[in-house]
């Protein structure tokens, strides 16, 4: 802090008479401090330098002067005060700038210096040594209104009217102010602040912001209350028409769907893309579906808020408890553009999916497409069922209207385990399964959904092949995104067994023996063939911190788990990968990978160079009606698998296409099985039918023509169908009590 002398005697120096003696040389202010650092010779000849090094005066070298002149840091600010005590002798404020007082020098020198040299005191030696070093380009030089550095604000000038005139006269000169207005810079104003992007606004083609130059406030607010509109000339950034902003998510979303950056990438784990993400208030099988409950789908089914196309951004929102920002009217006109959702939005997503089984050698994929009927799955699900049921593309877009139930009139849900295994529990069916029913064994399995089932049985179970089949593209897709991140996970847990192996037995253990170790667990599938023994190796054990169990007992990373909620859908595009972006992996260091989880999804192996039963060569994922179109159709079935897995399905198939369609598909299983295999049904009760008989007019009809009610299943699939014998096989527990049903287990006599 700067002490100011208010002593009617001091003036500023800008336009201060100076004392004509000959300029002294500090060289002689510094007289015999032989120790003092040299400072450069400064002359007083230019009292208006603004330099304030350059105007040390030092009139007497006293030993009050020599001593302020030695090397103490302060020796600079002290010239300065003793240039501003000069200043004092030579002006006099009432007579011009002639020297009125005629005190001692030297007594007045030190009092004065007393006084600035308490002045420019700084408690802490720090700053002192700042004030020294930096003093030539700390001090302000230019002073408006005739200040100085003693006197900023001029003060003592009011004091005297000739002296204030006199400097004022000058000081614009030479500290002009600045000028307005030179480089304005406009600032553009929402016109309704509470509502600056204008969404709540129906008035098409208006401004949104103002700019004020360019409109009056009065205008401006005006139309406040009507929400934006009524812009005339104004500026405006953001200028939406109506029917861009009431398209906005659609039409964004449908451009955006076709760039790269919003490529299957970001469907990746976004399941089923094709079909709508508003979540359900109910599951499959009426059951009452919570946002808690749906916890784990923010894992695997990672909300897309920006870029994705408009059926997830609803389904983030719903998934993240629904847009409570919006209005009603938002919400609504949001539900309406979701349901005109152009096809070639859609059929984009389709394409890109890759609906088609993906060319992964001669793999049973391949072949069970050409086996399968596959009917084409419309924009919402919907799809055209055989035999003459298809509805009518008409009543089809008209059901797409009627309510987000008819989306799910397979059973096709998009967010199915979350609701299943909320908090990515592991699939509890999963324990009823008999690992010698499956190792080395083909499996299908119907109505895979997103495949996490199917997965779980491919990667722990290790059959030779596994198909997941499901009548839902988006599903499918899904699916075989999911593939690579139950890779990932492999390989994550194979890193984390590789450090924990180095930790283990140091570095001298043989790495051939550590390979061979891991090669050996690896193709166990780190498990054995007891339920029971399936836990997860020390190492996992030692990570276990970092990782949450996901559907169907695979355990993904608990930063995977973070990453999948924190991050925008760019990010995850980047992660999960689409094909097109296959990240190498192989440089990510082993420690990051253990640590942070893979970099991105690792790229699908080639699979034809893997042994059979490796996973992920095992499975594949494809797209398909099972329920043929006619009776005739059966007798061209060969037996193709020893087991054939049917959860929850029956219901769907049963309402969409009556007991006439569901005999049939148990006909088709049975001759699809090779003698001795296995059919493993989970039929959903017919309590649960009612819920979803409203679903379609179709669906209505055949629930009121049911006559084979699915406690009547195992009676039909033995006396009619021709399974030699039948089990129950357990009725796994579920959070939630509708999903706890019953599993059979169906023999195909050899
Ligand atoms: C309720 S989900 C059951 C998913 C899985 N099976 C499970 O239990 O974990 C029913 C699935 O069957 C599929 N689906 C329904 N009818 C089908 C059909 N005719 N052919 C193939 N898949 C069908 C639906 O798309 C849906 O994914």
């Amino acid at each position: 802090m700067i002490e100011m002398s208010v002593d009617k005697e001091t003036v500023p120096t800008r336009s201060m008479k100076v004392d004509p003696a000959p300029p002294q040389k500090l060289s002689e202010c510094t007289g015999s401090c032989n120790n003092a650092p040299k400072v450069p010779e400064v002359t007083l000849a230019n009292p208006d330098s603004t330099d304030g090094a350059a105007t040390c005066p030092m009139p007497d070298s006293g030993a009050q002067t020599k001593h302020s002149s030695t090397a103490d840091p302060h020796n600079q600010t002290k010239r300065v005060a003793q240039e501003a005590m000069l200043t004092e002798q030579h002006v006099n404020p009432k007579n011009g700038f002639q020297q009125s007082k005629q005190q001692p020098q030297q007594q007045k020198l030190s009092k004065r210096r007393s006084t600035m040299i308490a002045g420019f005191k700084h408690p802490a030696g720090k700053r002192r040594r700042r004030v020294n070093s930096e003093s030539d380009s700390v001090l302000p030089t230019n002073f408006l209104l005739g200040g100085n550095i003693f006197d900023p604000l001029n003060l003592n000038s009011l004091q005297d009217e000739e002296v204030n005139r006199a400097l004022n006269a000058e000081t614009p000169k030479s500290s002009p102010l600045p000028a307005k207005n030179r480089d304005p810079v406009e600032i553009l104003i929402p016109r309704d602040i509470t509502d600056p992007l204008n969404l709540n606004s129906r008035m098409g083609g208006r401004s949104l912001l103002v700019s004020p130059f360019k409109s009056g406030g009065r205008r401006r607010h005006r139309n406040r209350h009507h929400g934006g509109g009524g812009g005339g000339s104004t500026v405006s950034v953001l200028d939406l028409s109506d029917s861009e902003r009431s398209g906005e998510v659609t039409n964004t979303t449908s451009s955006l769907s076709n760039l790269p950056s919003a490529s299957a990438a970001s469907t990746s784990v976004l399941e089923a893309p094709s079909v709508p993400a508003v979540l359900d208030p109910q599951d499959a099988n009426g059951n009452e579906i919570t946002p808690s409950n749906c916890r784990d789908e923010a894992m695997l089914t990672v909300s897309a808020p920006q870029a994705q196309p408009r059926a997830q951004e609803d389904s983030s929102a719903a998934t993240a408890g629904g847009p409570n920002h919006l209005s009603s009217r938002q919400r609504k006109r949001r539900r309406n553009s979701g349901k005109t959702e152009p096809p070639m939005v859609h059929s984009t997503l389709m394409a890109r999916s890759g609906m088609e089984e993906r060319g992964r050698g001669a793999g049973p994929g391949r072949n069970a497409q050409s086996s399968f009927h596959t009917p084409v799955v419309g924009p919402r699900g919907s799809s055209q069922v055989p035999g003459g049921q298809q509805p009518h593309l008409h009543n089809q877009h008209k059901q797409q209207h009627q309510g987000n139930k008819k989306k799910f009139q397979y059973g096709n849900y998009n967010k199915y385990y979350g609701y299943r295994n909320p908090g990515c529990a592991e699939d509890p069916r999963f324990r009823c399964l008999r690992p010698e029913w499956f190792h080395g064994k083909a499996v299908l399995d119907l109505g895979c959904n997103t495949g996490h089932l199917t997965l779980c049985i491919a990667k722990k179970l290790r059959p030779a092949r596994i198909l997941g089949l499901d009548i839902d593209g988006g599903l499918v897709h899904a699916a075989r995104q999911n593939i690579r991140h139950y890779l990932s996970e492999l390989q994550a847990q194979e890193a984390r067994r590789a450090a924990g192996d180095e930790k283990t037995n140091g570095p001298g253990e043989d790495r051939k023996e550590k390979a061979n170790r891991r090669e050996d667990e690896s193709h166990s599938g780190g498990l054995t063939h007891k339920q029971n023994e399936r836990q997860p190796t020390r190492a996992e054990n030692g990570n276990a911190e970092r990782q949450v169990p996901a559907e169907g007992g695979v355990v993904l990373s608990r930063h995977a788990e973070r990453r999948a909620q924190e991050r925008g859908a760019e990010e995850m595009e980047e992660d999960s990968g689409a094909p097109a972006v296959e990240l190498g992996t192989s440089s990510f260091p082993v420690s990051l990978r253990i640590s942070r989880g893979p970099i991105a999804a690792p790229p699908l192996p080639d699979t034809p160079t893997m042994p059979p039963g490796n996973f992920p060569s095992n499975v594949s994922f494809v797209k398909g009606n099972y329920v043929l179109e006619s009776d005739a159709l059966l007798l061209t079935q060969p037996p193709e698998y020893d087991v054939i897995l049917c959860f929850s399905v029956t219901k769907w198939v049963h309402l969409n296409w009556g007991d006439g369609g569901l005999k049939r598909l148990f006909h088709r299983v049975f001759r699809h099985l090779r003698p001795g295999g296995l059919f493993v049904l989970e039929p959903q009760p017919w309590i649960t039918y009612g819920k979803r008989k409203k679903l379609t007019d179709s669906i209505f009809k055949n629930y009121h023509s049911i006559r084979l009610k699915p406690e009547q299943f195992s009676t039909y699939l033995t006396s009619e169908v021709g399974f030699s014998s039948y089990e129950l096989i357990g009725t796994p527990n579920s959070s939630s009590r509708g999903f706890q049903r019953p599993i059979y287990l169906f023999h195909k006599g050899t």
